[in-house]
């Protein structure tokens, strides 16, 4: 048995159920532009690649898009959701006992998410998983996403090790490409948003319950 020294974290549709809140924000927008809402579904095949491919994937779904609208339904969207990101998500059960067990093992922890990085650290400290992990690596302006290795690479960095021996967490084909990209060992939750098509997981790298992840055994 190999315990990894580092495990790394996706945030939406892994670590927290935070579609609900993210479709509120999106109605949001929608409703002032005049347009119908989406529903729970729609809203959640369009997360995982950021907060601007969830405003623009939205904005194409429901009639006429261009760059002026998109920056001023983004502004509108992050103004909403900065009031209500905690409203409706949560962490899906086991997380928080999963996580616990993984601190009282010594195991550094982190999260990288495509979702920026001041609402990702306020999710976390306002579920109370803050503690939990010593790095919290955002989309930053400017700065290339997931499935770009380098957010991974540093957030591996900031907790003083290595790809090889890291693993990334995560629900979606973003975080798989993300870690295959990064050259970092990948466990998939498939009760998440499951987005994209993800090849080449083997069934023992796969969890649909928190309460049955094992991540000490690589
Ligand atoms: O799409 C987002 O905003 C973030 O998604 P992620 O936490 O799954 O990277
Ligand atoms: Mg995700």
């Amino acid at each position: 048995m190999t315990i990894p020294e580092a495990i790394i974290f996706d945030l939406d549709g892994t670590l927290v159920h935070s579609a609900p809140d993210l479709q509120a924000a999106t109605n949001v927008v929608l409703a002032a532009l005049d347009r119908a809402p989406l529903d729970l579904q729609t809203i959640i095949s369009f997360i995982g690649d950021g907060v601007e491919k969830l405003v623009e994937r939205s904005l194409k779904a429901t009639g006429e898009f261009n760059d002026s609208l998109q920056a001023e339904a983004l502004t509108l969207f992050l103004e909403n959701y900065e009031q209500n990101m905690t409203t409706l998500t949560r962490p899906y059960p086991g997380v928080v006992e999963c996580l616990e067990q993984l601190c009282a093992s010594d195991v550094p922890l982190g999260v990288c998410t495509n979702k920026p990085t001041e609402p990702a650290r306020r999710i976390c400290a306002e579920l109370g998983l803050t503690r939990y992990f010593n790095v919290i690596v955002g989309a930053e302006p400017n700065v290339a996403k997931k499935p770009d290795p380098a957010p991974l690479h540093g957030c591996i960095s900031g907790l003083g090790t290595t790809p090889d021996k890291s693993v990334y967490v995560g629900d979606s084909a973003i975080d798989f490409q993300t870690a295959r990209n990064a050259a970092v060992p990948f466990r998939l939750f498939s009760g998440g948003y499951l987005n994209g098509k993800i090849l080449d997981v083997p069934t023992e790298n796969c969890f649909r319950d928190w309460t049955e992840a094992d991540f000490l055994n690589r």
